[in-house]
């Protein structure tokens, strides 16, 4: 029997997937059913978390197949020695018969078997670890009213204690394709940890799923892998011996200069707005572009007192030629900054559009047709109150499913979009998707968009493929968030203009570990 527990599956499977290779799995004639080697595999992991002390134990058990998991998980704790408490919701006589053989299994042996009519010393004891089994991938009606009352309970028991919280296959309420709630009354078990089966989900990577999943597990319960369908939805990671001809692009030779990596020309910065240029413009630089350019709308700054490097200037005293563009940042919306974008969009130049260009190309349906008929590379890095905007929804509708409003803004405009948020959306015009690894809520400050556009710039810059570029410019924004707040600064007030120094490290790392066979190695 395979079981074995990566934290590292990459490759995402939707709901209808799932169960597919389910179906396929209980075809497959070996020692253990499905169950059974989720119910292993969880309490393996569950004594790995409470590093095989054998304290109290709760275990709740939803009425579907997650609480036949959950049953198993139960009697192989409790066969380890735990002091093992079993919630039962459902009723046994409705169970399918794998559950039913759990449960059966469950209560002939040493543990104590509660119904959930009160909960008050459930509530009220110190779990040493909860095991979320109430509902898996079949939860799609709202939650009953004794549902929500364990919920709520629950989470308000975890968050004021150190009692750590187990999620099997998700946590229940979370939807496995879209990280939504499944249900209208937003309702959801807070995991510090997940153990998903048969393979890794989107949800459990995006919008409340990342906040509700904790740290995920991955158990394939020995499906073969020849079955596993190729997933077109991948986690970002960046690996050093994969990544290698991505980062090639980054590599310097000897022989070179400014000319070889390229020049960004970010456009933007009307009055009172011209910092979220400065912060692109830094971030280019810092990032790597030979040469870099403000060209502002109003009154340019004569120069940038941190980085003189940069060159400002009008964008009227401009004549492009093959610069990479990064338009949007501080750039408003008035009748000037539209015929200023739609000129640039009318140029043969790579081009990002963030902020108020974005704004501009919602409002403009002129704007939108010479977008689509761009041929050099776009990409749009929305936050979802612009992708709202541009697909004409709202934000919830937005939130409530990321992966396709993604999706189908690349397809709408023919570009590569960057949908930002927890659990960022990277998203290809061929129906591609990834979702980003790194990052942290530090990152809910002004002008890191502006720091994030003016990377993917400078990565175009040096001339690195369009989707690799968006990829890159994620997963290292994010990372640079996350090596600031370990050192201590952030989340609370990790500043943008902090982001492109972070970065800079991460960039020469990255390009220093692929360059020396020697030094490869995974970059965490
Ligand atoms: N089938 C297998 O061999 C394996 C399944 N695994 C686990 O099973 C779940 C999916 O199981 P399923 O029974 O389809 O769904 P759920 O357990 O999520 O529960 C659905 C269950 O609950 C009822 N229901 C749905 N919504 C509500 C509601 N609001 N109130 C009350 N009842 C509700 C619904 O009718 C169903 O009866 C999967 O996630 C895995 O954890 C394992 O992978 C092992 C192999
Ligand atoms: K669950």
């Amino acid at each position: 029997m395979t079981t074995h527990i990566s934290p590292e599956s990459r490759s995402l499977l939707f709901c209808s997937q799932i169960r597919e290779l389910e179906s396929f799995g209980k075809t497959q004639q070996t020692e253990y059913s499905l169950m059974q080697k989720a119910g292993i595999a969880a309490a393996r992991l569950a004594a790995g978390i409470l590093q095989e002390k054998h304290l109290p134990v709760l275990i709740i058990a939803g009425p579907g197949n997650n609480g036949g998991d959950a049953c198993e998980t139960a009697a192989r704790l409790a066969m380890m020695g735990w002091h093992c408490t079993l919630l039962m919701y459902g009723e046994p006589g409705k169970y399918s018969e794998d559950t039913k053989k759990s449960y059966t299994f469950a209560s002939e042996l040493p543990l104590t078997l509660q119904g959930y009519q009160d909960l008050s010393d459930i509530l009220s004891t110190r779990w040493a670890l909860i095991i979320d089994g109430l509902f898996g991938i079949g939860l799609t009606r709202d939650m009953d009213e004794h549902y929500a009352e364990l919920i709520n309970g629950i989470n308000k028991l975890t968050v004021r204690s150190d009692t750590a919280v187990l999620a099997l296959d998700l946590p229940s309420g979370i939807n496995p394709d879209t990280g939504d709630f499944t249900n209208t009354q937003m309702l959801a078990i807070r995991a510090d940890y997940t153990l998903t089966f048969i393979a890794n989900k989107p949800g459990l990577h995006t919008a409340y799923g990342k906040d509700f999943a904790g740290k995920v597990f991955v158990d394939d319960l020995g499906i073969q892998v020849s079955k596993i369908p190729e997933s077109r939805c991948l986690l970002i990671e960046v690996d050093i011996e994969a990544d290698m001809l991505a980062l090639s692009s980054l590599r310097r030779l000897p022989n070179t200069h400014k000319g070889h990596y390229g020049h960004v020309l970010i456009i933007g910065g009307v009055q009172g707005m011209s910092g979220a240029c400065l912060l692109a413009g830094r971030s280019a630089l810092l990032a790597g572009a030979g040469k870099v350019s403000i060209g502002f709308l109003d009154a340019a700054a004569s120069f940038d007192a941190l980085h003189p490097e940069i060159m400002c200037k009008n964008i009227r005293d401009f004549t492009v030629t093959n610069e990479v563009l990064v338009a949007g940042p501080g750039m408003g919306t008035s009748h000037e900054a539209k015929k200023i974008l739609q000129d640039m969009l009318r140029k043969n130049t790579p081009i990002v559009i963030d902020a108020d260009a974005l704004n501009l190309i919602a409002a403009e349906p002129e704007l939108q047709v010479v977008l689509r008929q761009k041929t050099s590379p776009v990409i749009l890095t929305p936050h979802p109150l612009e992708a709202a905007r541009l697909l004409g929804k709202s934000i919830t509708q937005i939130q409530h499913d990321r992966l396709s409003a993604a999706k189908q803004l690349a397809t709408t405009f023919n570009a590569i979009v960057i949908l930002k948020g927890a659990g960022s959306i990277v998203s290809n015009p061929n129906g591609d998707i990834l979702i980003n690894t790194t990052g942290n809520p530090g990152l809910s400050t002004g002008g890191t968009g502006d720091v994030l556009a003016g990377l993917c710039g400078a990565l175009l810059a040096q001339g690195m493929p369009t989707i690799e570029a968006a990829k890159f410019a994620t997963w290292i924004h994010g990372k640079a968030a996350d090596e600031l707040v370990d050192s201590g600064i952030g989340p609370i007030g990790l500043c943008a203009g902090e982001l492109p120094q972070a970065i800079r490290n991460i960039l020469n790392r990255l390009v220093r570990q692929s360059d020396f066979p020697s030094q490869r190695q995974r970059p965490v």
